[in-house]
């Protein structure tokens, strides 16, 4: 069954002054679907997610969220794209002398004009969905690792996106906290119906938790493999795409 794509990605060339760093990109991604953006270190995973929500502008190529055009420069269809989609960046920095539950109401107090009780309420369901019911007046120091990215995602979950951008959300965390934030993702994904973009290296986490990837190659500065993960490590002909599905994960080493 074909669904409709809720981002389209066309022609995208992107980066720096004279550096090109990924050529001619597309793909679509599905509503609903969990897609997660690999390759090696430093080919462009981040800044490929940076011009997905609209923080880079791309060299040239179009792309389209939610059937918007994604134009910085047009204020009206970004502030509409933007309302849209929630975003948490490597590391998932929450403000360190605010509370959960004031770092989960920023966004809600900046973006509605709802009474402070319905902003408690929704804060309070937020870190439920989140599976930090109770937790609202700690401070990010009081939390693990693994509590604070939940935070994180709850904050970028407040204004009820139909897209969560996640960059690395497992990274630093042991192997037990970064497979429950898979079980996180794989359930609101289930239960909210989220569609969700992550930028990981994690094989387990990939094999846990994507239904699509696309593989980006710094060398080719081209997208090496499209698919899903399973089917890939079986049927790529391409070499480093095989390597890569098939290395231990690190803890069986
Ligand atoms: N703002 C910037 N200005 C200039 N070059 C940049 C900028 N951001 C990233 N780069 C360069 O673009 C390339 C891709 O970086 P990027 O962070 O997107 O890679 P990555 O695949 O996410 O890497 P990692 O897996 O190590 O996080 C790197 O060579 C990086 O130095």
């Amino acid at each position: 069954m074909t669904q409709k794509p809720v981002i389209s990605v066309r022609g995208l060339t992107m980066g720096f002054g004279e550096l090109v760093i990924m050529r001619d990109l597309d793909f679509d991604i599905e509503a609903g679907e969990i897609f997660v953006i690999l390759g090696g270190s430093g080919c462009g995973k981040s800044t490929l997610l940076k011009h997905l929500v609209g923080l880079y502008k791309p060299m040239s190529g179009a792309i389209t969220i939610a059937g918007l055009s994604l134009d910085p420069d047009n204020e009206d269809s970004f502030k509409k794209i933007l309302a849209r989609i929630g975003v948490m960046y490597q590391g998932g920095a929450l403000f360190s002398s605010m509370t959960l539950g004031e770092n989960v109401a920023l966004p809600i107090t900046e973006y509605s004009d709802l009474k402070e009780s319905a902003v408690e309420e929704l804060v309070r369901l937020k870190l439920r969905q989140v599976g930090l019911e109770g937790f609202e007046h700690h401070l990010p120091e009081e939390l693990s690792g693994g509590m604070k990215k939940r935070a994180a995602i709850a904050r970028a979950l407040a204004l009820n996106p139909e897209i969560l951008f996640l960059d690395e959300p497992s990274a630093g965390l042991d192997p037990i906290s970064s497979a429950e934030l898979d079980m996180l993702i794989l359930r609101l994904n289930r239960t909210l119906g989220t569609t969700f973009v992550v930028v990981t290296h994690e094989l387990s986490s990939i094999f846990t938790i994507a239904k699509r990837i696309v593989m980006l190659d710094k060398e080719s500065k081209s997208i090496i493999a499209d698919g899903n993960p399973h089917e890939l490590k079986e049927a790529s002909e391409h070499p480093f795409v095989r390597q890569f599905f098939n290395r231990q994960p690190e803890m069986e080493k």
